[in-house]
């Protein structure tokens, strides 16, 4: 992990804006309709039944902001960090990110399940702009992070690791990179204690080096531990942004009035 964290833009120049964000998805996947649907229907056997997963979603996060994402499930909170990232792109509106993003969004870091671990290493690494001599450098280092069975299975498939093993190799490899806004997406929650205790400490170096993070989380003890500021995203748009527990008393009232 570096400890120099290179920013291209201004101190007082967002580093992500997002616009009037919006995503349509289709409702349902593939099923089987009745002869009268399909003549209905033209003859598909798709449903085209579309919702707005996010709509009208806009902020702005500072450089070295620390956002939490909240949300009961279903309420968009991956789909905006899939669209920070760059993997989901909008229907309506923008997702502006001015400086590079380290996701780890899915379980599986986005890694290839065919490729050994060290060849995911490599090839994460390169895909966020290291060279193969700059990953040669900090190899020991993400495999120490990950630990002793990541790294006695180091050169077997990827898909042949257990999920706690996939989170702490894509933990490790994305936590090394320089890259100056970190996304993280409830995998905290997989890896054991000791692993979560280290995970805990590189985040908290992280953020000393200011950089931005989001993070989402059912975790209120983590949530509060690393973010000062709250998304609270219900039906997808934004109904909170404000201090972290603020927007979590608020989040628990919501709840509690629920049930
Ligand atoms: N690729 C997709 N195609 C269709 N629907 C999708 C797709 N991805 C997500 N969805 C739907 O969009 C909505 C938002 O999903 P999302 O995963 O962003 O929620 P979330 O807030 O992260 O939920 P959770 O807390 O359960 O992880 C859900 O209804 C989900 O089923």
């Amino acid at each position: 992990m570096t400890d120099v964290v290179e920013w291209r833009t201004a101190p007082d120049q967002p580093v992500i804006t997002v616009e009037d964000l919006g995503i349509e998805f289709l409702r349902g996947r593939k099923r089987k309709l009745s002869l009268r649907e399909m003549i209905y229907r033209g003859g598909t056997s798709h449903n085209k039944e579309t919702f707005w997963a996010l709509r009208h979603v806009s902020f702005e996060v500072g450089r070295g902001e620390a956002v939490g994402l909240v949300g009961g499930n279903g309420e968009g909170k991956s789909t905006l960090l899939k669209m920070i990232a760059g993997t989901l792109l909008p229907d309506e509106g923008r997702a502006r990110v001015r400086e590079g993003v380290a996701p780890l969004i899915e379980l599986t870091g986005g890694f290839i399940g065919e490729l050994s671990a060290r060849e995911n290493i490599y090839l994460t690494a390169g895909l966020h702009g290291m060279s193969t001599e700059q990953v040669d450098e900090r190899f020991d280092q993400i495999v120490e992070f990950a630990g002793p069975q990541v790294r006695d299975g180091i050169d077997k498939p990827f898909r042949h690791f257990s999920s706690g093993m996939q989170v702490r190799l894509g933990f490790a490899v994305i936590t090394c990179l320089d890259e100056p806004i970190i996304l993280v997406d409830e995998v905290l929650a997989v890896g054991d204690k000791a692993f979560r205790e280290k995970c805990y400490d590189r985040m908290e170096a992280l953020l000393e080096q200011g950089r931005t993070l989001f993070l989402v989380s059912h975790s209120e003890g983590d949530l509060k531990r690393f973010c000062t500021r709250g998304l609270y995203l219900k039906g997808g748009a934004v109904v909170q942004d404000g201090d972290m527990d603020a927007v979590l008393d608020q989040y628990n009232d919501d709840i509690m009035s629920q049930s």
